[in-house]
């Protein structure tokens, strides 16, 4: 099977990545579109001679052409990419906001996958949402979630509306994790541990509590029960975001990003 990436910035190197560690396309089998020359390291395995700066006919030859440009791109990309995909190849778009319906006006063609990966997917770990237009067959379904799965875990929807929600939830999410840590880093500091002290705590403690959660069956609020001791410390910060309504803040930071993606889609 053959590839074409088009876009070889943080997602599209890490797709590239997780086929080519995956054994599941070979380096040669993939075809890079980006303006920029990658390092030899960045290439990673892919020979130089399939780095190129613009589609070109050998795209012809691709089974599956994946979107992997920032969705402002994607107009310029299109233009170029219209007149070369053939009936029978599939676009995968990774693309925030922009719908089936519009890479399908803007490539001319039918057989359009939009998934919603996380940046996770570098270390294997990533959460991919997708779904397909009706002219992607059951095979083409299975061979594109088996690609996806070279970078983590997937679920198909039927609901397109729900690659938006996915982008706000797990898509940006990683962002909203490591904010969270920054946020615990500094109190830390401002508390007297230094700079690496600080981040070692934070770290450890975000892993811990995640591979925990994982080896148990308890809820999140079940978790909370346990560390909470009445009367104790961690009541007390608990109580302060409450005050703060938190738990508000963070439904609101991912519904305006459910908007944006919906915007980016008009
Ligand atoms: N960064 C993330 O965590 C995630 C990003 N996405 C989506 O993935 C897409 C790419 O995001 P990133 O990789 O973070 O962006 P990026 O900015 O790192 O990479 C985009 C690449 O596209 C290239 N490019 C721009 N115009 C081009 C053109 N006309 N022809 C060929 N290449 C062109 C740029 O040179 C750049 O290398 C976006 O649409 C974004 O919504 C989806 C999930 C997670
Ligand atoms: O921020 C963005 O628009 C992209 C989509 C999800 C993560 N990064």
């Amino acid at each position: 099977m053959k590839i074409a990436i088009i876009g070889y910035g943080n997602m599209g190197k890490t797709y590239a990545g997780s086929f080519i560690n995956s054994r599941f396309i070979k380096a040669e089998d993939i075809i890079v579109v980006d303006r920029f020359t990658p390092t030899e390291k960045e290439m990673l395995g892919i020979p130089a001679a399939n780095f190129i700066s613009e589609v070109n006919d050998s795209f012809s030859e691709t089974d599956i052409v994946i979107l992997a440009v920032k969705p402002q791109d994607f107009e310029a990309v299109s233009e170029k990419l219209k007149s070369k995909l053939t009936d029978g190849q599939i676009v995968l778009s990774i693309m925030a906001g922009v719908t089936i319906r519009t890479i399908q006006k803007m490539t001319n063609s039918l057989k359009v996958v939009r998934s919603m990966p996380n940046i996770v997917s570098q270390i294997g770990m990533g959460m991919t949402v997708f779904s397909a237009s009706p002219d992607i067959d059951r095979k083409d379904l299975f061979i594109i979630q088996n690609l996806l799965n070279t970078t983590g875990k997937s679920i198909y929807v039927d609901n397109e509306k729900l690659i938006d929600a996915a982008t706000a939830v797990s898509g940006s999410g990683p962002a909203y994790v490591f904010y969270f840590m920054k946020s615990m880093i500094k109190a830390a500091e401002q508390l007297g541990f230094s700079a690496s002290e600080a981040e070692l705590l934070v770290n450890q403690t975000f892993i811990g509590s995640i591979n925990l959660k994982n080896a148990n069956s308890f809820s999140n609020e079940e978790w909370i029960a346990k560390v909470a001791s009445k009367g104790g410390t961690t009541e007390r910060a608990l109580e302060v975001f409450d005050a703060l309504s938190t738990e508000d803040i963070i439904a609101k930071a991912v519904m305006a990003a459910n908007e944006r993606a919906l915007e980016l889609g008009v």
